[in-house]
């Protein structure tokens, strides 16, 4: 059965973005099969994967909406030189989903309801959350097993957790009862400074979360993947950025308990 992750941080520009796509090409390098899902409508996580999202037949809005079915949403290894790499991907009518789906029945379900059929079929479903707490990552946070948090190495940091945090343990009560937090991942990290140090200590000190122990550096290659539509295990295999996020692949592995 499959592990549903999300990647949530209600802070915008953190990593979640980098770290979906990255987590799940690595986990389908690493020979499991993967679904990745863009539930943002900026859609970067789909063009960062190299797909055009102005010419889909079909997004995530379409499937929420009833308009199509999960299969005919999905794009099937999206990145053609890793296998077992597939994506639902996000075009900029999603944005529309926020108000629309309230007027629907049980909408915090909409998502959940679409995966339960699949989930047998992948290793891991890796979902991408937008900039803001609401029904879009709702649905994510329902339909998940856990919620992996990245965290920018600056200052504020730690701005906004208690506000994820509240709402990860609201929905737990109310929608998705077996909900944990998988972890904190720390991003954009320059050893050059002392900021991030202090950043890292401070969260460590003041959060009592798991922390993952690989820490993503901030690296110019992973800054650059996305422009050409790609992976950085494909775009620079040798770089900083892809050897940690083979790391943190390796440790989100590690932390299956659900199998
Ligand atoms: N480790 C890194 N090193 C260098 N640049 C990075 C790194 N991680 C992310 N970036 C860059 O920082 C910017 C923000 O990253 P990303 O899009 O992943 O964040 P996000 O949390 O998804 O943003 P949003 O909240 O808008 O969805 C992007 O331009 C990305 O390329
Ligand atoms: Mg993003």
């Amino acid at each position: 059965m499959g592990r549903i992750i999300a990647i949530a941080n209600q802070k915008g520009g953190v990593g979640k973005t980098t770290t979906a796509i990255n987590l799940a090409a690595c986990l389908a390098k690493k020979g499991k099969k993967v679904l990745a899902i863009d539930m943002d409508p900026q859609g970067n996580m789909t063009s960062g994967l190299g797909v055009d999202k102005n010419s889909l037949e079909y997004s995530v809005y379409d499937m929420l909406n009833g308009d199509c079915n999960l299969g005919e949403c999905m794009l099937i290894d999206v990145y053609p030189d890793i296998k077992g790499l597939n994506l639902l991907p996000a075009s900029r009518e999603l944005a529309g989903a926020e108000v629309e789906f309230v007027t629907v029945e049980d909408p915090q379900y909409i998502l959940k309801n679409h995966i339960k059929n699949v989930r047998r079929k992948f290793d891991y479903i890796i979902i991408d959350c937008p900039p803001a707490l609401g029904m879009l990552t709702v649905n994510a946070l329902t339909a998940a097993n856990t919620v992996l948090v990245p965290i920018q190495c600056e200052f504020f940091a730690l701005d906004g957790l208690s506000q994820l945090i509240y709402t990860v343990n609201l929905i737990r009560k109310q929608l998705n009862r077996l909900l944990t937090i998988e972890g904190i991942v720390f991003t954009m990290y320059d050893s050059r400074t002392n900021l991030s140090m202090q950043v890292v200590d401070n969260v460590k000190q003041n959060l009592n979360q798991h922390i993952y122990n690989t820490i993503i550096p901030r690296n110019v290659r992973l800054a650059e993947s996305p422009s050409y539509g790609m992976p950085i295990i494909a775009y620079d295999p040798r770089s900083a950025g892809a050897e940690h996020y083979m790391m943190l692949a390796d440790e989100v592995i590690a932390n299956d308990y659900y199998k």
